[in-house]
């Protein structure tokens, strides 16, 4: 499903009405009226009580007069309080709240703090705040005037609707700017923006419908936009088929290069998530002094004991016997529980750079490749990095806040710049792809915060990559279906204490669920309304 940003809507909206000839009317009045069906269904009971609209003077307040319009229509005692005076209002906006001036729907100017004063109880008695104040238009911190206005709205006891995005929340990074309206329901157009996909821009949205305002299939085809959020039946047309004369020489060898003395867990927890994932063989690697721990640990996995550097680490002299190994395998998963000792990095560096089939470099893997990211330009065969945002920063060069701040951006920068498929994970995983495009997951939950979830992942992407999924599509399978994994196990044991084994354990159900559809995400949550 495409998300927006502010500036690909825009340009649809452009050449919707300047190419295909739809006016901005039209495309005012159906947000508006689709946004009234969004309020409608969710507060039924809204026939006859009190609504105030708050509009800016943008063309988000301009949705709101239609919504007040609609509203007063169908018997809902409607109110406009505008934070402007109206001589401020232009094109669709000013033309639309002529409408209500005609219709007598009560309109008052508030431009600053002194009149809104004045009208602070009586918003407050309202059964329903409708939010127009700012949509995507923001483009400055919310200070002031804004500011106050927004901080009384999340203190009123009544619930709020936004139109299009809560105002305050920043369309493409989901932060607020400053402040920002709490919705209790949101009705975009045409498309979700980026901001009601990632966090906290969900939380703030609340639920959220989309609605189709005109906006014509060629014109969202030429557009291309470059943002996705993953959605089950994505995900369903992208497992793996399986052959009733499937046998495990067809279905993939995963060779796991992991850890270290009192690290042997992170080692086991990827390489049985890889057979989890449905790889057919899986060959794990590890430092000869943990073994035998690890033999005792995985029994549907074979090993290889390597000759150890000192302090229990896989090092530089175990170079000639993995890269031999590899010519068999048909992916690498790296790094997990391996240290960063200088000849681990060593072993690293020239593992990604010289590994004929796709690697999937995770934990201590990227915290060598850190020092030596030079490798990734002579790589020859596919990268997949997955990391959590300190591993990013560090790759990046950067500082976890910076990263956190805007996610998606981050994630794309570096997966463009450096030619890499890049998950950046955390609440709302970022899967980043060389060519710029990148996809949002939904699926997990906070009971996934423990140790061992990104090893297991790591395991889930590998064993993907080997059944012969393309790489960017393992990706994706791996992250959609290790949170959904964890949203079943939240739902059917709890919402903490399942660990990144259960949710490993847990795929087996998690494939059926998706393959009978009765797994359902944010995403199908989504009520699409004409
Ligand atoms: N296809 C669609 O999505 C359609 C969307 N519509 C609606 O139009 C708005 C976008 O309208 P626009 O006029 O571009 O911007 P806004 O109304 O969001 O706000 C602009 C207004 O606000 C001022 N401003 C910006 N930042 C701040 C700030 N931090 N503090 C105070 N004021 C600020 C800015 O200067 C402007 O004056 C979209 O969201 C939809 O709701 C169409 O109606 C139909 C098609
Ligand atoms: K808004």
């Amino acid at each position: 499903m495409y998300i927006l940003t502010a500036d690909e809507m825009r340009e649809m909206d452009r050449q919707t009405i300047e190419t295909f000839g739809l006016p901005g009317r039209v495309l005012m009045e159906n947000a508006g009226r689709g946004a009234v069906r969004a309020i409608f269904d969710t507060w039924p009971e809204i026939y006859s009580r009190r609504v105030a609209v708050i509009a800016g003077k943008g063309n988000n307040g301009g949705d709101g007069f239609v919504i007040a319009r609609y509203l007063a229509q169908h018997g809902v005692d409607a109110a406009v309080y505008l934070l402007a005076s109206r001589d401020r209002l232009r094109g669709d906006a000013a033309a639309n709240f002529k409408h209500l001036e005609t219709l007598g729907i009560p309109v008052t100017e508030m431009p600053d703090d002194l009149t809104f004063s004045r009208y602070k109880e009586e918003i407050a008695q309202c059964h329903l705040i409708v939010d127009a104040i700012l949509g995507t238009g923001l483009d400055s911190e919310v200070k002031g005037y804004f500011r106050d206005i927004i901080d009384f709205i999340n203190q009123v006891s009544a619930p709020v609707f936004c139109v299009d995005i809560a105002s305050g929340l920043h369309t493409e990074t989901g932060q607020p700017c400053g402040i920002c309206v709490k919705a209790d329901a949101t009705a975009t157009f045409a498309f979700a923006k980026l901001g009601h996909m990632l966090l906290p821009g969900a939380r703030y949205t609340g639920k959220l419908f989309i609605i189709d305002i005109g906006i014509p299939p060629h014109i969202v085809r030429a557009a291309n936009p470059r943002h996705q959020v993953l959605t089950s039946g994505w995900i369903r047309s992208r497992l793996p088929a399986r052959d009733q004369q499937s046998h495990k020489g067809q279905t993939g060898h995963v060779l796991v290069a992991a850890g270290s003395t009192g690290k042997s867990g992170a080692a086991v927890m990827a390489a049985t998530a890889a057979m989890r994932a449905g790889a057919g063989l899986v060959t794990l690697a590890v430092p000869e002094s943990i073994n035998t721990i690890v033999e005792s640990r995985g029994l549907e996995t074979m090993t290889r004991p390597l000759a150890e550097a000192r302090g229990g680490t896989l090092g530089k002299d175990s170079l000639e016997p993995i890269v031999s190994m590899l010519s068999d395998k048909s992916c690498l998963a790296l790094g997990p529980g391996m240290g960063t000792a200088d000849t681990t990095r060593e072993l690293v560096c020239a593992l990604i750079e010289n590994s004929p089939v796709p690697v999937v470099v995770d934990a201590d893997g990227l915290n060598n490749l850190a020092g030596c990211l030079g490798v990734l330009k002579n790589k020859r065969a596919e990268i997949i990095l997955t990391p959590h945002p300190g591993e990013m920063a560090r790759l990046a060069k950067t500082s976890t806040a910076e990263i956190q701040a805007d996610r998606v951006s981050a994630a794309r920068n570096f997966a463009k710049a450096q030619g890499v498929l890049l998950v950046l994970k955390g609440a709302r995983t970022v899967i980043a792809h060389p060519d710029g495009r990148v996809f949002v997951n939904t699926t997990g939950n906070p009971g996934m915060a423990s140790g061992g979830m990104g090893d297991v992942l790591t395991g889930m992407i590998a064993g993907f990559t080997a059944q012969g999924v393309a790489a960017d599509a393992a990706c994706h399978l791996g992250v959609y279906l290790h949170g959904a994994a964890a949203d079943l196990l939240a739902k059917n044991r709890g919402p903490v204490g399942y660990m990144a084994g259960d949710v490993m354990d847990h795929l087996p159900e998690t494939f059926g669920a998706i393959d009978s559809g009765a797994f359902t995400d944010m995403a199908h949550d989504c009520r699409p309304l004409l």
